[in-house]
């Protein structure tokens, strides 16, 4: 069967794909890889955040037998002087392709945001600040700033959608 390999270890993000696969009744294996991003562990801009989501894309099909290599990414970026979690996603194919996508964005609390300027990342700071462990492997930031309500694996689903939905609409609807 084929497969469709994203380059992550991280459940939430594995979800979002299975949840993808699920919704479009699809014959694809998932595999999951580490392959690096290519960026700083913690991006601070939406150029870097889109960088690592491509970069761990086409990763995947350099590292495995998958058709298609997806990459998300999580990041900070910042309008004024107000900071949020943004996160990037990015679907390779073997023709050289790249689609990308952009998630949510969410506003973080100037407490967060302090502590990432000090050099710690987003990840720790928020298992800290919740007193939980793995939120980023969990409901992630936007599902405690949320109350649960859009979790992390819900937004990159989103992504997932959006990309899974571009890879379409130029290949012709291929399985419509
Ligand atoms: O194993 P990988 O795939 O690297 O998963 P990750 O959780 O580290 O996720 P990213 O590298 O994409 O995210 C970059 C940094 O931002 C943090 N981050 C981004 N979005 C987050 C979220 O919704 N909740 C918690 N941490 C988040 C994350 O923990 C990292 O410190
Ligand atoms: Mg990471």
């Amino acid at each position: 069967m084929v497969c469709i390999g994203i380059g992550s270890q991280n459940p939430a993000k594995i979800k979002a794909v299975e949840r993808l696969i699920a919704l479009k009744q699809l014959d694809y294996t998932v595999e999951s890889l580490s392959v690096p991003s290519g960026v700083s562990d913690q991006p601070m801009t939406d150029e870097e955040t889109l960088a690592g989501a491509v970069n761990r894309a086409e990763a995947v099909l350099q590292q495995s037998d998958a058709v298609i290599g997806i990459g998300l990414e999580g990041g900070i970026m910042e309008i004024g002087n107000q900071v949020f979690v943004c996160n990037w996603g990015a679907l390779a194919d073997k023709m050289g392709r790249i689609y990308t996508a952009g998630g949510a964005r969410i506003k973080l609390p100037d407490l967060l945001v302090t502590e990432i300027r000090e050099g710690r990342e987003l990840g720790v700071v928020i298992d800290d600040y919740t007193q939980k462990l793995n939120v980023r492997k969990k409901e992630g930031t936007v599902g405690i700033l949320t109350k649960g309500l859009v979790t992390r694996d819900d937004m990159f689903f989103h992504v997932m959608k959006i990309l899974y939905g571009q890879y379409q609409f130029y290949n012709g609807n291929a399985d419509e």
